[in-house]
């Protein structure tokens, strides 16, 4: 069990695609104080997304002093540093001086899409797949380093001559913090690039080859919970260890205590991501589902299998943000509530195309069944609607890959929803279970941090400090559930 101690705190840092946030936990992973600052999202072209690399970094910064600061707390009282990220966004720089050759290549960007086409036209997806357990899709890293390789002036030349670094966030944000000390990755960032090998968690050679990409540029691989150096002393007045990186979704695994084989969470942030743990060994989906790296703990790999969907809370920021529908992301339960499940209105949220199971990068969306009178209201059911019917697809495919879920640990921004986690219910036929921490994505990197540092003795511990808020169950009748769900499919193969 934990060593409680007074006086010991951990801090997690979560990189998400819209904000970032500090957490400080207690010992016994009990939030103390949090800080976050949201950043602009950039969109030069249609299906390009960007980040600007310093907004990445200044929020990260500001948002632990923040914390620090607001909490009172000693820095030297705090044991460890645990980093969380949006996973697959790509940065490459400059390794004298830290600069970045662009903005920041975001994981929803589908600008290689094309690239990807000629890879599986020359037959090289089944490879990919085998190697690393993705799929030849723009959503990963490596088409986005190919990119800015291919069409940054110098960019090749430079990388040949071992002057460039590429980095996942968390390998970004880890350079910054350490001012260009470390350049390191963890496993489970690494699995989510295309080029890291599944079986030996290390870079693919041959897979860097096809590429064309200098091994130069690569990071270090380590274990999720490993001595990743210490953060300058300029930034937090003493220096802090920074003791674990994770993926946010693999980190929300381990916050949700999904720690044995066949359990299973589901994050719901910009987008959704349900990963299921599968213990040490892969399980490669005959469904499209991603084979993932879930850990890796003293040199040991935990693998999930994961569906990913690009739209989720998005949807209801662009209901928000472009449309002015809603004031609030809140106020789309309210607008909600009064609508009926049956409804007309569908809504296919194919803004960015379409992840798991479909991975259609050039489908877009469309809403169908309008009528005169469809409003606000209609809008924000058949949004809320589709997240929950998306998460359906997800859980079929599971389940048809002999893996089918019994329960869903819910967690993320999208889960302050009460209509929306009855509509999940409802829709997949399952309980939902919400966690207590809804952030369980920087509890998990807490935890880890913690493990590093000698906070908690072994993962179970987790288990122990996982506590549910909320549950929800389902008494919808299935023949409802059932037309629903043929007219979502429906839609869903009108926009293909
Ligand atoms: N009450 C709500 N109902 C529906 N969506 C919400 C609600 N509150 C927040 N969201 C959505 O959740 C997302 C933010 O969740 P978060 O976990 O912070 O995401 P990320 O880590 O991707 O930045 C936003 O897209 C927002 O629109
Ligand atoms: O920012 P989130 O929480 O939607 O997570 C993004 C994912 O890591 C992308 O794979």
């Amino acid at each position: 069990m934990a060593n409680a101690q007074a006086d010991t705190y951990l801090l997690a840092l979560d990189q998400g695609t819209t904000s970032s946030r500090a957490i400080l936990y207690n010992s016994l992973l009990q939030p103390q104080c949090s800080a976050a600052f949201e950043f602009e999202q950039h969109y030069p072209h249609n299906g390009w997304v960007e980040h600007d690399a310093e907004d990445l970094w200044q929020t990260t910064l500001q948002s632990c002093q923040q914390v620090i600061r607001d909490s009172g707390i000693e820095p030297q009282h705090i044991k460890a540093l645990g980093i969380t990220n949006q996973r697959e966004t790509t940065l490459l720089w400059e390794r004298s001086t830290g600069k970045v050759l662009s903005n920041a290549i975001v994981w929803q960007d589908r600008r290689t899409a094309r690239f990807c086409d000629s890879l599986k036209q020359q037959g090289l997806e089944p490879l990919f797949r085998e190697r690393t357990g993705l799929l030849l899709d723009p959503y990963f890293s490596a088409t986005k380093l190919r990119w800015l390789l291919d069409n940054v002036e110098g960019a090749r030349e430079a990388a040949e001559r071992g002057e460039l670094c590429f980095g996942t966030v968390d390998c970004y944000l880890l350079w910054r913090l350490t001012n260009g000390k470390v350049h390191a990755t963890d496993a489970s960032n690494a699995s989510r690039t295309l080029l890291m090998n599944l079986a030996t968690r290390q870079w693919d050679d041959e897979l860097l080859e096809i590429l064309d990409i200098p091994p130069s540029v690569l990071p270090e691989i380590r274990d999720n919970a490993s001595d990743f150096g210490h953060t300058d002393a300029e930034f937090f007045g003493h220096p802090i260890a920074i003791s674990a990186m994770v993926g946010d979704q693999q980190g929300a695994l381990i916050g949700q205590a999904c720690i044995h084989k066949g359990m299973l969470k589901s994050t719901y942030g910009t987008g959704c991501f349900a990963l299921l743990n599968t213990g040490s060994s892969p399980i490669f989906s005959d469904n499209r589902l991603l084979t993932t790296l879930a850990y890796q703990l003293n040199g040991e790999p935990t693998y999930a299998l994961e569906g990913s969907i690009f739209m989720a809370g998005a949807i209801i920021q662009w209901l928000r943000d472009s449309l002015g529908v809603l004031s609030t992301s809140a106020e789309s339960e309210t607008l909600a509530e009064g609508v009926d499940y049956q409804q007309s209105e569908i809504l296919v949220p194919a803004f960015t195309g379409l992840g798991a199971p479909y991975w259609d990068p050039d489908a877009r969306a469309a809403l169908f069944g309008m009528t005169r009178d469809t409003g606000r209201e209609e809008l924000a059911a058949a949004a809320l609607k589709s997240v929950a019917m998306q998460s359906q697809d997800l859980l079929q495919a599971m389940a048809d890959d002999g893996q089918p879920a019994t329960r869903l640990r819910v967690d993320g921004g999208m889960t302050d929803n009460r209509w929306f986690l009855q509509a999940l219910s409802d829709m997949t036929g399952l309980p939902v279970e919400r966690a207590a921490i809804s952030e369980a994505t920087s509890l998990g990197a807490a935890f880890l941090a913690g493990l590093q540092s000698g906070v908690f003795n072994s993962l179970e511990d987790i288990t122990a400090l996982h506590k549910v808020d909320i549950e929800f169950s389902s008494n919808l009748n299935a023949l409802i559930r059932d037309e629903i769900r043929q007219r979502w499919l429906a839609a869903v193969a009108k926009i293909r």
